[in-house]
């Protein structure tokens, strides 16, 4: 039964909203780097670069802090953290890693400078500049310490003049690439804010200045889409047509934000007593329109007339002498196959012969 009902609301702004709390992974695109990178040593042990023990080591190192950090994730330990995506921990482990693997396996150097840069990648969005610049300076003098400490043993050589070089790249590589970094930072930053204004103009854009209820374009929508998954699911809803009686009195004698008072009140309590599933709107002037999803004529009349005795209790004395106002209601159920713009008429029909049976009622056409 609730389906339908929950089809109906599908449609409704607060549900677009609902379901995009983001969830953060729990293997992170920084602990995938660096099981590729235990890859990567695996085929400098299979080409004979490295030994055995020195794979066996880094790579269990390298799994270590990935499960940790899987556990940290799946535990939800991480939400608790200043920043629960754990970026600079995440990089911190995997940079050291590389840096000790490069520093007790000179060979594997070369590997060391596209890896760095790689997870530097994932730093530079989230973390501020002052702390990736941190991280890099840092790491741009461990490699250079690495280097040299090779060279204290193997000697100044060839090999020596490779790796400053290769340290040198790296050195003007990674400032240009944080730089980059920053500017994908500021334009997702833009897309962001951006996204926030545009979903506040089509709230905006569906709601009614004065009320905050839904608008007659939103409310149309909404009966249209009721109609089709009433089609598709062979289930009912109904409609309420509800107005204020003699408002234009009121409009006239106490002026137009007493008037306005009226509304607002009104829309405020009614809001108060529908359910989360009912669709409330203000039609225009002083009709409002209420969509009762998975109700039948029988059980709209009871909502109109639940309505209709609160909305008497309502009290205007600050705003005017005629303390109290009334509601004429039409209800009408949805008819299989009929228009919406037919359903309408029935609903206003209803409301036609309440104001013609004196007000302050609520009826329907059968
Ligand atoms: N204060 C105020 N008045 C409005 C607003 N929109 C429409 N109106 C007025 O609402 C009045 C609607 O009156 P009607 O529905 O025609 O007539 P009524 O006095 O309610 O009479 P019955 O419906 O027959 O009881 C008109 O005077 C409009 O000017 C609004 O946003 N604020």
């Amino acid at each position: 039964m609730d389906d339908t009902r929950n089809a109906l609301q599908a449609g409704l702004p607060e549900r677009r909203k609902a379901g995009q709390a983001s969830h953060l992974p729990e293997i992170s695109p920084i602990s995938l780097t660096s099981l590729l990178y235990a890859l990567s040593l695996f085929i400098f042990y299979y080409q004979g670069f490295i030994g055995g023990t020195s794979f066996i080591a880094a790579a269990a190192g390298v799994l270590g802090w990935v499960l940790m950090f899987y556990a940290v994730f799946r535990s939800g330990a991480h939400l608790r953290m200043a920043d629960p995506s754990l970026v600079l921990p995440q990089i911190g482990a995997a940079l050291a890693t590389m840096l000790l693997v490069a520093y007790l396996e000179p060979s594997t150097r070369i590997a060391l400078v596209p890896f760095m840069l790689v997870a530097f990648s994932f730093g530079v969005c989230r973390l501020t500049t002052s702390t990736i610049t941190l991280l890099a300076m840092l790491c741009l003098l461990s490699h250079l310490g690495i280097v040299l400490a090779h060279a204290q043993v193997e000697g100044y050589g060839m090999e020596f003049r490779a790796g400053l070089l290769q340290w040198f790249v790296l050195a003007l590589t990674l400032p240009a690439m944080i730089a980059v970094g920053k500017q994908i930072q500021t334009l997702r930053l833009t897309l962001r804010a951006t996204r926030h204004q545009l979903e506040h103009y089509e709230e905006r854009s569906i709601r009614d200045d004065l009320t905050g209820l839904y608008n007659r374009r939103q409310l149309q929508m909404d009966l249209e889409r009721a109609r089709l998954t009433c089609g598709a699911r062979s289930a009912s809803f109904s409609l309420c047509l509800i107005d204020v009686d003699h408002f234009k009195q009121i409009n006239d004698s106490h002026g137009h934000l007493a008037g306005d008072t009226v509304l607002r009140d009104f829309a405020r309590i009614a809001r108060d007593s529908v359910r989360d599933s009912d669709i409330l709107g203000r039609f225009g002037g002083d009709e409002f329109m209420l969509i009762l999803p998975e109700t039948d004529l029988k059980g709209a009349v009871v909502h109109a007339e639940r309505l209709r005795v609160y909305a008497q209790f309502l009290d205007f004395s600050r705003v005017m002498e005629q303390r109290h106002i009334s509601l004429s209601i039409g209800v009408a159920q949805y008819r299989p196959g009929e228009k919406v713009t037919d359903l309408i008429a029935r609903a206003d029909a209803g409301l036609y012969r309440a104001k013609q049976l004196g007000r302050n009622r609520v009826e329907w056409v059968d």
